[in-house]
């Protein structure tokens, strides 16, 4: 069963029948399901100017989805805390881990619209790669991270969350695959690569472009799905 972290202050109230947790259950609104894995998305520092030397996958997934209240106005949003480390300690038993959790609690359930993942940056891609050969569904799987860490002056990962959730729960994302949704880029998992190991303008797919990019939160896809 997954690990849901429980809040002790502000209790769940819904919980489906995979025993996931929601803090809303707008019936009007697709439902998707957060899978934490750490990096500097959920980096801290003691210093609000540092990007480098922070400890990375410091922050639990409730504390993610707490700094950005707007996701609920798109989506009733389940946390799942596959771990918290950086990603160079991601290990191809985490993979499974993440592939087998979202392909049952995501993939084998109607009422999930997709699934978002937040991930380190350092390896990234190879996870997107993995997640886009092994999620056997239609329904949109991004992966997200963020380049300054939470405790930072105009950290991205916020609104990187924000966009990453609103594109799982888009329709006109469906049938793309796996894709990384970073500074308002959507980008293929099968193409993308990390280009700059420091600024925020660093997950392209040098080659072959984006797929689509968000204007104000509201996404935008260049092509119809293959
Ligand atoms: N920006 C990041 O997330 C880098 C971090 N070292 C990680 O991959 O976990």
């Amino acid at each position: 069963s997954p690990i849901v972290y429980p809040r002790a202050d502000d209790p769940f109230v819904f919980t489906n029948s995979n025993g996931l947790n929601f803090t809303q259950m707008n019936a009007s609104l697709p439902n998707v399901t957060i899978f934490a894995t750490g990096g500097t998305i959920a980096g801290s520092s003691s210093s609000s100017t540092a990007t480098t030397g922070y400890t990375a996958g410091a922050v639990g997934i409730l504390t993610l989805i707490d700094a950005v209240p707007e996701i609920l106005n798109i989506s009733n949003v389940a946390g799942i805390q596959i771990s918290n480390v950086g990603s160079e300690d991601v290990t191809s038993a985490l993979l499974l881990k993440m592939a087998k959790q979202i392909n049952e609690y995501v993939c084998n359930d109607p009422t999930m619209a997709g699934a978002v993942v937040t991930h380190g940056t350092d390896v990234l891609e190879e996870t997107a790669f993995f997640l886009d050969a092994t999620v056997n569904c239609g329904k949109p799987v991004i992966i997200v991270g963020a380049m300054r860490p939470s405790t930072a002056i105009s950290a991205d990962g916020p609104f990187n969350l924000l966009e990453a959730v609103t594109v799982a729960a888009s329709p006109s994302a469906r049938d793309r695959g796996a894709m990384v949704v970073m500074n308002d880029r959507i980008v293929s998992a099968y193409y993308v690569t990390k280009t700059n190991a420091n600024t925020m303008d660093t997950f392209k797919a040098v080659e072959m472009g984006n797929l689509g990019e968000l204007i104000s939160n509201t996404p935008y896809f260049f092509y119809p799905p293959i």
